[in-house]
C-alpha cells in the first residue's frame, strides 16, 4: 500500500455458492479521489460495493482504511472511521421526517447518543446543520415531510445529505443516479462535484455520462475481475474495454 492510499482492495474476492461474482480484485484510492466503478451488467460492481461498506463479508482478500484492516468490521465500526455510503435499496427511516432522518445520521457522526444533544445549543446547532444539508442536496422545502412521501429522485438526494450527516472522509455512493429524471441527475451530478475537495468519492454507477463528468480515475470491472484502472481519457481508448461492453451499453465518447 502507498502511504497516500486512504482505501485500499487486495485480492478482494465473494463467491455465492460455487459462483464467484468478485474474483480477487486489487486497486487502490487516494484521499480525494474521485473514483468510479463501472462495468457492464453483472460485472460483480454492486457485490464489490457491499463488500467495501462493510454489508456483505467477504470471501478472501483484505480490506484497508487508512491503513487499517476493516475486512471484518461491521458497517457501524467503518462509518465510525469515516466511511458513509448510500445503496441502492433505500436504508433510509420512512416513517421519521427528511430533517429526522439526517439528524439521526448526525448522532452517529458525534457518537454521544442522544445525550450528547442534551444541551439546546448543540441541539439548535445540528438542526441548523441539517437543514443546509437538506438546502444543499436539493431538498430546500422538503424537511418536514415524512421520508416515505418522498418521490424516488428525493430519496436518492436525502440518502446523500444522510450520508454527508457523519461528515465522511469516504462516501461510497451506489448507482446515485439510478430512477433518476435527467434534471435530477444533473443536480447531483453538480452536488458532487462541488463536495469538498478532501473527501474522497468512490461511486458505482451506470450512467456513463455521470462518471466521465465526475471521475478522476474510473475502474472497469468485467466478469468480476479487475480490467483497467486509469483516467477517463484512458479507459475510454481502451480496446479491452469496448470489447467488454460490447452488445450492453457503449461507453460515451
Ligand atoms: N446473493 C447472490 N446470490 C447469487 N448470485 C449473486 C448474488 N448477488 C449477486 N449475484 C451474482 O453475482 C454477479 C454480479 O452481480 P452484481 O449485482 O454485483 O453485478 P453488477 O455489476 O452490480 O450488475 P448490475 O450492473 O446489473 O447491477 C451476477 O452474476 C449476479 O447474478
Amino acid at each position: 500500500m502507498n502511504d497516500l492510499d486512504l482505501l485500499e482492495l487486495r485480492s478482494v474476492s465473494r463467491r455465492f455458492g460455487s459462483f464467484t461474482a468478485v474474483d480477487e480484485v486489487s486497486l487502490t484510492v487516494r484521499p480525494g479521489a474521485r473514483h468510479a466503478i463501472i462495468g457492464p451488467n453483472g460485472a460483480g460492481k454492486s457485490t464489490l460495493f457491499g463488500l467495501i461498506s462493510g454489508t456483505r463479508p467477504v470471501s478472501g482478500g483484505t480490506i484497508l482504511l487508512d491503513g487499517q484492516d476493516v475486512t471484518r468490521l461491521p458497517v457501524h465500526r467503518r462509518v465510525g472511521l469515516g466511511t458513509a455510503a448510500t445503496f441502492q435499496h433505500s436504508s433510509l427511516f420512512l416513517r421519521e421526517t427528511v430533517l429526522e432522518n439526517v439528524l439521526l445520521a448526525a448522532l452517529l457522526r458525534t457518537g454521544t447518543g442522544l445525550g450528547g444533544w442534551r444541551k439546546v445549543s448543540a441541539r439548535a446547532a445540528e438542526i441548523d446543520r441539517a437543514r443546509s444539508l437538506l438546502d444543499r442536496v436539493g431538498l430546500p422545502d422538503r424537511h418536514d415531510l415524512m421520508a416515505g412521501a418522498l418521490s424516488h429522485g428525493e430519496r436518492r438526494q436525502l440518502e446523500v445529505a444522510v450520508a454527508l450527516a457523519t461528515e465522511p472522509r469516504l462516501l461510497l455512493l451506489d448507482e446515485p443516479a439510478a430512477g433518476m429524471s435527467p434534471a435530477e441527475t444533473a443536480r447531483l451530478t453538480e452536488l458532487i462535484a462541488a463536495l469538498p475537495a478532501e473527501m474522497t468519492v468512490l461511486l458505482v454507477e451506470h450512467d456513463l455520462d455521470m462518471v466521465f463528468e465526475l471521475a478522476d480515475t474510473v475502474t472497469v470491472l468485467h466478469l468480476g475481475r479487475h480490467l483497467i484502472t486509469g483516467t477517463p481519457d484512458h479507459v475510454r481508448a481502451s480496446a479491452e474495454v469496448q470489447r467488454a461492453y460490447l452488445g450492453t451499453t457503449e461507453v460515451a465518447s
